[in-house]
């Protein structure tokens, strides 16, 4: 079996009183996306981190393919490319001296350098951009430098906290996009607090609460634990309640005051596309339908409350 990019154990932390993070463990694969969500003050840059060797734990262990953080720092660091939040980029370079300087920082041979900016350049779609100041970058293409510099070492781990705060709904798709060729390569950790950031590119997630881990397993199975979604369904002529609940895939029903339904549903099931269907040769004219999707407060009550059960 191949061991694991990732490995954390007994993963804990405080700044001065109050632990910010407690015994959280978890191991990652070597290439895929892994989400780490959790809502503001979560624990999630701590542990970020300190998987980065920027902070030193107080207690527990990280492995990097194997290497103790801790004990061997520089060694673990050479496998892992780091976008913090808020990156510090010197905006006085263009996009080329920056990502020279990251790769020398970063020790990538002199004689490499040039093909290393050049690729991730290429890779991050940023090559038409080479002479422009930092400082004259839009936030999305800022974003897709601090993304660059992550990966011009070609590090096994790549570590992006929150890369898409701060972005245009557009700029999001782009840097998801992004984010995902990315990953087909490196094993990627993803951290953000928006639920259907994860939901869109994550193959596996960890949702982090008040420093503690409650919940670790893959997407589809976060999916089909939290309370299903819903989905609101307009019909100028509606068939009887029972009709719909028939439906396979509709868990439950509920007519609201406008005359429209609500429909809760399971995740997997593709009821959209059934319901069209059905509404085309049952003659249900079918006006609207619209997804409502959990907020992370209502996941997090969720999870909460089938732990206390
Ligand atoms: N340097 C620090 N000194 C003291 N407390 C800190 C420090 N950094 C973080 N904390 C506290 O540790 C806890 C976890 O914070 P952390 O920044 O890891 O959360 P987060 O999930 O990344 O949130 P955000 O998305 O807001 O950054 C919070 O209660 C925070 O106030």
């Amino acid at each position: 079996m191949k061991q694991s990019i990732v490995k954390i154990e007994n993963l804990s932390h405080r700044y001065s009183r109050d632990w910010a993070i407690r015994d959280i463990n978890f191991e990652i694969d070597q290439v895929g996306i892994l989400g780490l969500l959790g809502s503001n003050g979560a624990g999630k840059s701590t542990t970020m981190n300190i998987l980065c060797g920027v902070l030193n734990q107080t207690e527990g262990n990280v492995y990097i393919d194997g290497i103790d953080i801790r004990e061997q720092p520089e060694e673990a660091k050479k496998l892992l490319g780091f976008l913090p939040q808020n990156a510090p980029l010197h905006l006085e370079l263009t996009v080329e001296e920056y990502l020279i300087y990251c790769a020398e920082i970063r020790n990538v041979e002199p004689a490499n350098i040039k093909q290393a900016v050049n690729e991730v350049m290429e890779k991050c779609g940023v090559a038409h951009f080479a002479n422009r100041l930092l400082r004259n970058l839009s936030g999305g293409y800022r974003q897709r430098v601090g993304i660059a510099q992550a990966i011009i070492h070609k590090p096994k781990l790549v570590v992006l906290d929150e890369p898409t705060n701060g972005l245009d709904p557009n700029q999001i798709l782009e840097v998801r996009k992004l984010i995902k060729e990315i990953a087909e390569e490196h094993a990627v950790i993803f951290s953000t607090h928006i639920l259907s950031e994860v939901q869109a590119i994550c193959k596996d997630i960890k949702m982090i609460e008040s420093g503690r881990m409650v919940f670790a397993d893959t997407m589809d199975a976060f999916n089909n634990y939290i309370m299903p979604d819903t989905m609101r369904v307009v019909m100028d002529n509606p068939p009887p309640q029972e009709e719909l609940m028939a439906i396979s895939g509709i868990t439950g029903l509920e007519l609201l005051n406008d005359g429209s339904f609500r429909l809760r549903f399971t995740a997997s099931s593709e009821l959209s596309k059934q319901l069209v269907t059905m509404s085309v040769q049952r003659g249900w004219e079918l006006k609207e339908i619209m997804l409502e999707k959990s907020s992370l407060d209502e996941v997090f009550a969720q999870l909460s409350n089938k732990k206390s059960r």
